[in-house]
Parts: structure tokens; C-alpha cells; sequence
């Protein structure tokens, strides 16, 4: 593979997203206006209001049906794996990292108190905050599973958290990543009661004083669930949200990396509430909803039959503007050689193979 061979490898993407939105299958048509739409570098799965995202839960949960148990476990994943996501860029050699995880009353608090065994088991150092604890026999057993492997669990966020640095300009209390993990679709009202309210200002501190990297389940808490960011006084903007089964209303004022989880809608529950669940990356939880300036991710480009190609077409394009029309010779030997070339080379050679069976695959009837 060479770097003017490379130029064979990249596909017309205008003509295959016309073909696939011919295709006969709802689903083909479907990827079709995905795929075309995450060559923007965003994909559009719709949103639910608050309503909505009540009554599609009361109906996934119907009898027979999921159980609560089952959805909070695959919702509290999805966040884990968000997390290591943004936590360590895909490095696991940085996934040391301390992690707040401050749950809420509901079942928002109770993705949180999952996602918090996950990441135990991920190789972080979860800490759990949790003021009101549910007395439902559930949300007892998540506790004692958090017990059971020494993840502290606090009544609130301790005030040296909150705080400047120490005079040798260290907290040792500090937190590499803070979950918010305090209310979901069900938040009412205007403005959060205590002991939230407190919680919420600190982790504004952690997040503007202290650089933790502020996560947000499914609703940054506080945000009005239809209307969005109408918190004037707290100024709540969290650096990333995990949106679980479809957005809500308000995420569409939100601006950073965006994310959603929650791998288990049926395609026919999608259609009736309007929602499209996104091309999750092979065995992925979560898929990033935008992701500005930046190339996908191996596992993104792994995902599907076509996704692939027009991903890699993203990246080739992201390259070609970065460093000029001519692609660099083959350098094999040299040891500097930028990992995301290597990367690109070894990917090209898989996308060689993966562009003659779409093509085998794809050839016209007649
Ligand atoms: N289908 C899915 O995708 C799945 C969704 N899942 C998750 O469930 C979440 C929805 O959970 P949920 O319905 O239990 O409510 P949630 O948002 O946690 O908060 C309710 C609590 O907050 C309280 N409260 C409300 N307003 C308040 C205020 N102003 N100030 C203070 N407190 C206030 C309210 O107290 P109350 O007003 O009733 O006294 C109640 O205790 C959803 O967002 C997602 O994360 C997964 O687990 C499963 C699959
Ligand atoms: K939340």
C-alpha cells in the first residue's frame, strides 16, 4: 500500500449512498440516511420529550417485556464504556483514573451506581456519592455489589473535593472524572432541591477549578428535559453527555461530545416513538454522536458492511485537508513515523479487502 495507491481505495460516497437509498430493505434505506448524515460528522437519531421517554420505558418494561434491572445494567455500561472512551483516548494505560460518581434518588442514580461496578472492573477507582438511597430491593442489591468490592460510597461530596489546591498545589482529593449521574427524563420543576443542589455546584467547582471532566447521564441534571439549559444561576454545562436509548429534547442545545447509549431498542418501538438507533460500532454500547476535527475511531470504522467505507473516506478526507493533496511516500523502517499513518495503512489494506466484497456483494442484478 502506497500513498498513491491509497487514492484507489477511496470510494465515490455520493454514488453509494444513492444506491443504498434505492435499496429495497427499510434498514438499507435507513443506513443509507445514516451513513450520508455521519459524513457531516453527526447522525441523527431524533429526540424524545419527557412524555415520550416516560412512556417508551413503561412500554419496554411491559409484561412481558424487560425488566428494570435488565435496561439500568446495559444503560449503566453504556456509560462505563462512554467513560473510558473520553477517560483514556482508547489508552488503557491511563485508565487509573479517579471517578466520581454522584447518583440521584431515581433510576438516573442508579445507571450511575452500575456504571460505577463497570468501571471497578475496567481498572478505575470509582467513588460513589449517593444522599438519598432507594429502598427498592434492586437498587439495595447495586449497593451491597459496590460494597462487596470496596467502592467507597459517601452520603455527599466531601468539601475538601470542592476546594482549591493544596499550598504544594495538589488535591488529594482530586477527581480525574466526575459522572453526573443525579437526574434523568423525570427532573421537574425549576430548580433542583437539596441535597442536589449543593452537589451540583461543587461538581460546577470541580469541573472550572479543578479540570475534572464532567460527565452527564442521559439529561445534564438540572436542565429542564424538553427545554434545555434554562439554569441561568448554575451555569451547568457538562464537557460530555450520554444520551441513554435516544436524546432528549434539551440535548439538542447541547454542544460538546455527545454520545448515546443503551443497545436494546426493538426497531419496532423505534418507529413508533420516531427514533433511530445509531450504527453502534461492532460490540460497542455507545457510539459518539459528533465528534468535531477528529477522525473515527478504529472500532467506529469497524462497524457494518458499509459504514466502514464511507468512515474511512471521513478520515482520508480529515487527512487530505491536514496535510495537502499528495499523500506521503511509503516510509517503511522509520522509526518516527506518526501512529495515525501506520494506522491509516494498515486500515487501507482492510479496507481493500472489506471494498472488493461490498462490490462482490453489491453487483448489479441484471
Ligand atoms: N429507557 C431508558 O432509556 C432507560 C432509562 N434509565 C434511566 O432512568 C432515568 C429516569 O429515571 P426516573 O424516572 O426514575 O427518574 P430520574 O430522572 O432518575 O429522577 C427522578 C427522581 O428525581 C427527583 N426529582 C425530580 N425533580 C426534582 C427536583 N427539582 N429536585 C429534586 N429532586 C427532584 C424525584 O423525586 P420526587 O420529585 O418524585 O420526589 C425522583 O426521585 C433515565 O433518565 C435514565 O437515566 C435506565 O435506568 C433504564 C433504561
Ligand atoms: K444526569
Amino acid at each position: 500500500f502506497t500513498g498513491n495507491s491509497s487514492r484507489r481505495h477511496i470510494i465515490n460516497t455520493q454514488s453509494l449512498v444513492a444506491a443504498l437509498a434505492t435499496s429495497t430493505t427499510p434498514s438499507q434505506r435507513n443506513l443509507a440516511s445514516s451513513t450520508s448524515l455521519a459524513m457531516t460528522s453527526s447522525f441523527d437519531t431524533g429526540y424524545l420529550n419527557a412524555q415520550d421517554a416516560t412512556d417508551l420505558d413503561v412500554e419496554l418494561m411491559s409484561t412481558p417485556g424487560f425488566s428494570l434491572e435488565q435496561l439500568m445494567e446495559l444503560a449503566g455500561l453504556s456509560v462505563a464504556e462512554a467513560v473510558y472512551e473520553v477517560g483514556t483516548d482508547g489508552n488503557d494505560g491511563a485508565k487509573k483514573k479517579r471517578v466520581l460518581l454522584v447518583c440521584g434518588p431515581g433510576n438516573n442514580g442508579g445507571d450511575g451506581l452500575v456504571a460505577a461496578r463497570h468501571l471497578f472492573h475496567f481498572g478505575f477507582q470509582p467513588t460513589v456519592v449517593y444522599p438519598k438511597r432507594s429502598t427498592k430491593p434492586h437498587f439495595i442489591n447495586l449497593v451491597q455489589q459496590l460494597d462487596d468490592l470496596n467502592i467507597p460510597i459517601l452520603d455527599e461530596i466531601p468539601a475538601t473535593v470542592a476546594t482549591d489546591n493544596d499550598d504544594d498545589g495538589e488535591n488529594k482529593d482530586h477527581y480525574d472524572i466526575i459522572v453526573d449521574a443525579i437526574f434523568g427524563f423525570s427532573f421537574r420543576g425549576t430548580a433542583p432541591r437539596e441535597p442536589f443542589a449543593t452537589a451540583i455546584t461543587q461538581m460546577i467547582t470541580m469541573q472550572t477549578q479543578q479540570s475534572s471532566l464532567l460527565i452527564s447521564v442521559d439529561v445534564p441534571s438540572s436542565w429542564n428535559v424538553d427545554g434545555g439549559d434554562m439554569t441561568e444561576g448554575l451555569k451547568f454545562q457538562p464537557d460530555v453527555l450520554v444520551s441513554l436509548t435516544a436524546p432528549k429534547l434539551s440535548a439538542k442545545k447541547f454542544t460538546r461530545r455527545h454520545f448515546v447509549g443503551g443497545r436494546f431498542l426493538p426497531p419496532g418501538l423505534a418507529e413508533k416513538y420516531g427514533i433511530r438507533m445509531p450504527p453502534y460500532p461492532g460490540v460497542s454500547q455507545v457510539m459518539e454522536l459528533s465528534k468535531p476535527k477528529e477522525a473515527p475511531s478504529k472500532e467506529e470504522v469497524d462497524d457494518g458492511e458499509m459504514d466502514w467505507a464511507l468512515q474511512y473516506q471521513a478520515y482520508l478526507d480529515e487527512q487530505e485537508k491536514e496535510r495537502g493533496e499528495s499523500d506521503t511516500e511509503d516510509d517503511e523502517g522509520e522509526e518516527d513515523e506518526v501512529e495515525g499513518e501506520e494506522w491509516a495503512k494498515e486500515y487501507a489494506a482492510y479496507c481493500a479487502e472489506k471494498e472488493k466484497e461490498f462490490f462482490e456483494a453489491n453487483k448489479p442484478k441484471e
